[in-house]
């Protein structure tokens, strides 16, 4: 049986595990934000729009395959469509990145 304490240091081992993966979410974000910095310049040099909706359709239906195929104990299938609005707001928030260059 578990006591309380027992518990307590279970939740504090799983939140170092969750700052570990916050951090590498982190870095990954702020990869992804260099590069679509990158496309943005190129974008603007090109005089081509921003917004480029058939990839960003085609981003939102990879990642809901990736998540339908590798999440086979069903941890998050479930929150597919919030998953899927985080994405288009990292997106949105991409495009307003490079409006603003
Ligand atoms: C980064 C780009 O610009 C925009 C932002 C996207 C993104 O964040 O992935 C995708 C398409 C575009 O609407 C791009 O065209 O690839």
């Amino acid at each position: 049986m578990k006591v309380n304490g027992d518990y307590k240091n279970s939740i504090g081992e799983l939140r170092v595990e969750l700052d570990e993966i916050d951090y590498q979410i982190i870095k990954l974000l702020i990869s992804r934000f260099s590069i679509t910095k990158q496309i943005g310049k190129i974008k603007q040099d090109l005089a081509i729009e921003v917004i480029d909706q058939n990839r960003e359709d085609e981003i939102i239906a990879r990642i809901r395959n990736v998540i339908n195929e590798e999440d086979e104990d069903d941890t998050c299938v479930t929150n597919i469509n919030s998953i899927t609005k985080i994405y288009k707001e990292i997106m949105s928030e991409s495009r307003k990145q490079q409006k603003n260059l």
